[in-house]
């Protein structure tokens, strides 16, 4: 007993620490709230007056046909007096509830783009690891589902309880002050739509859920169709996918139809209970008009306040599972927005780097494989030197790259940059000034001429056109009607493997950094486009750290240094005419490139 009950305080205590995280947002939009806060006041208070000018017209009408007034004209005056009032009231009402949606609908828009810039900020704190653990289709739907949820929260939810509360405690005040035991009859259903409104709302939120995941795997499955197209179309598998796409649709009719079940209980189940609580008005309304305990007039003026009241009921049942939602949602967003990033900048002061490079004794294990991706490495690259590293592949090349750039923190041993260890250094000043081409080259669904300067924002087009050459790309660019305005990626041209691997080339190049990294990045261009880039990269990297990573002997046969990996461990090091003179894996390699070229 004492354990559920402190199970329910704990699970309320959370329920309150995952709102609780959005106070700021209150605060921050405090003044704008108030104000709709005191326009949903007047709006309600406005509506509120309506019923009770019906009454008295009708009162004036049924006084007349009973004799009590004789004068028609006096009636007549009246009527359109209280005419003219209700159609003013009812118009400035709705004027206030304008007013109203203006004020708490657009601030929930603005702390919704608030939240989802807190997220994005968030999202590039975050380390390359985070990255690794969760997948895109979660961050993207924590940044936009999520927020969306936690949006209702600040304006429907809000906005519908502030109506809710003002037409309540008005109407059952000026109902109470009218007459108590009708007050209490009509009352009576209002808790039971209150609370059926409120499971039927659970139970839709539970279908929508499961739809809206069915959702989710057709529109992945659907995309994932598009970008294969090709290889569904080579293969001719196009009625295997066409019937994979066909069953998922199906389930996810079935989860719709499900979903549509309940929602069509809602409205008829509102306008039930309304029914009952009009029958209740009239019928004991009729019994107490009958006694002469009430004129008819306040017979109507019931039946107005309860269909005015109706709603706001039926909405409670709905604003708690909005509250609710948004909580889950909250709690999913807090979990991403309270990860602290595993790399941080230990130094805010600017670092200048002029390029040397030592690993003393470094090993690295990725915590999400567990794979030792490197044992015990030990170099010395000194400033303005290149670095080639050779391997098999999975031998640790990428890895000793990504601790460079200190995307990882090693485990053990120590990585030193001008001589500091790595972690010392000004974070931003470490990455700025390195010039980095991976070995999948990523261009950004923009222009040629953006996806170069992207190294270099202030680039004027002379210096990306230098950039181009020097990566032997130019020559292609003006080949395209657009020239460096050609737009590439998605709906843009589709460059060539090694096409894109130049682009990417001249992007790091025109960055003008103290290390240059090249991460096998020439593998998909042909041998003498490769022999120009590299003379050229030769002249650029005269004065720049370089490393090089290859498959290919002929990349970096003129490298200063050379290091032969082999599962996460160097097995050979040394020049490229030192290596060639010991057997070993680099003069086997060196041999056996040698022969295919002759071949
Ligand atoms: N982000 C990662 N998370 C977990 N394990 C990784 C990650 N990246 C690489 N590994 C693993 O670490 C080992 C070394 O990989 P690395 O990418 O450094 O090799 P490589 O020599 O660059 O290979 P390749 O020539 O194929 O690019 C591999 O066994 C790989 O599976």
């Amino acid at each position: 007993m004492l354990y559920i009950r402190a199970l329910k305080f704990e699970v309320r205590y959370n329920f309150m620490k995952a709102l609780k995280y959005l106070n700021k947002y209150f605060v921050k939009y405090k003044y704008r709230l108030l104000v709709g806060i005191f326009i949903t006041f007047c709006s309600k208070y406005l509506a509120l007056e309506i019923p009770q000018l019906v009454s008295q017209s009708i009162d004036i009408a049924d006084d007349y046909q009973n004799g009590i007034i004789t004068d028609l004209a006096l009636v007549k005056s009246d009527l359109l007096y209280n005419i003219l009032l209700i159609v003013g009231a009812a118009l400035l009402s709705g004027f206030f509830t304008f007013l109203m949606r203006q004020t708490i609908i657009v601030t929930s828009r603005l702390i919704e783009f608030d939240l989802k810039n807190e997220i994005y900020k968030q999202y590039q704190r975050l380390s390359i690891n985070f990255y690794k653990k969760n997948r895109t289709g979660d961050l993207m739907n924590r940044i936009s589902e999520d927020v969306t949820k936690v949006r209702m929260y600040f304006g429907p939810a809000i906005m519908y309880s502030i109506n809710m509360l003002v037409l309540f405690i008005v109407a059952i005040v000026k109902m109470y002050s009218i007459d108590k035991t009708l007050t209490n009859y009509t009352l009576l259903p209002l808790p039971i739509l209150s609370i059926s409104i409120y499971v039927l709302s659970r139970v839709i939120n539970k279908r929508s859920t499961i739809v809206q995941q069915y959702l989710s795997k057709l529109t992945a499955n659907a995309q994932e169709t598009f970008s294969g197209i090709s290889i569904i179309k080579s293969y001719g598998i196009e009625p295997k996918v066409m019937t994979d796409f066909i069953d998922l649709s199906e389930v996810t009719k079935e989860k719709n139809i499900n979903l549509f079940k309940a929602q069509a209980l809602f409205f008829p189940l509102m306008i039930l209970l309304i029914g009952l609580s009009n029958i209740l008005v009239i019928y004991i309304g009729g019994l107490r008009y009958m006694a002469g305990e009430i004129s008819l007039g306040t017979i109507a003026e019931f039946i107005m306040y309860v269909n005015m009241l109706t709603w706001p009921v039926a909405v409670v049942g709905w604003v708690t599972s909005i509250v609710q939602q948004a909580e889950a949602s909250q709690k999913r967003i807090n979990e991403f927005l309270e990860h602290q990033p595993e790399i941080v900048n230990n130094n805010l002061k600017p670092s200048t780097i002029k390029g040397s490079i030592e690993f003393k004794d470094v090993s690295f294990t990725y915590d999400d494989t567990n794979i030792t991706a490197l044992k015990h490495i030990s170099f010395k690259l000194e400033q303005g030197k290149t670095l080639a590293i050779l391997g098999n592949t999975g031998s640790g090349k990428s890895t000793i790259i990504n601790l460079v750039a200190r995307l990882y923190d090693v485990d053990s041993g120590k990585i030193l940059i001008d001589g500091i260890p790595i972690e010392q250094l000004n974070l931003n000043n470490l990455r700025q000034s390195i010039g980095f081409v991976p070995q999948e080259a990523f261009l950004f669904s923009d222009t040629i001429k953006n996806n170069i300067k992207f190294g270099d924002e202030d680039a004027s087009d002379a210096k990306i056109e230098t950039a181009a050459q020097n990566a032997y790309i130019h020559h292609n660019i003006v080949e395209f009607k657009e020239g460096y305005n050609t737009y590439v990626g998605e709906r843009g041209v589709t460059l060539s493997g090694g096409q894109k691997q130049r682009v990417s080339i001249a992007r790091a190049i025109i960055k003008d950094p103290q290390i240059l990294i090249f991460d096998d990045c020439l593998s998909a261009v042909d041998t003498e486009t490769e022999e120009i880039i590299l003379n050229n990269l030769h002249e650029i990297s005269k004065n720049k750290t370089t490393i090089i990573v290859s498959h290919r002997i002929s990349s970096i046969k003129n490298a200063d240094s050379i290091i032969v990996l082999e599962k996460g461990e160097i097995i050979q090091q040394g020049s490229h005419s030192e290596l060639v003179n010991k057997s070993g894996y680099y003069k086997q390699l060196y041999e056996q490139q040698l022969l295919e070229k002759e071949i």
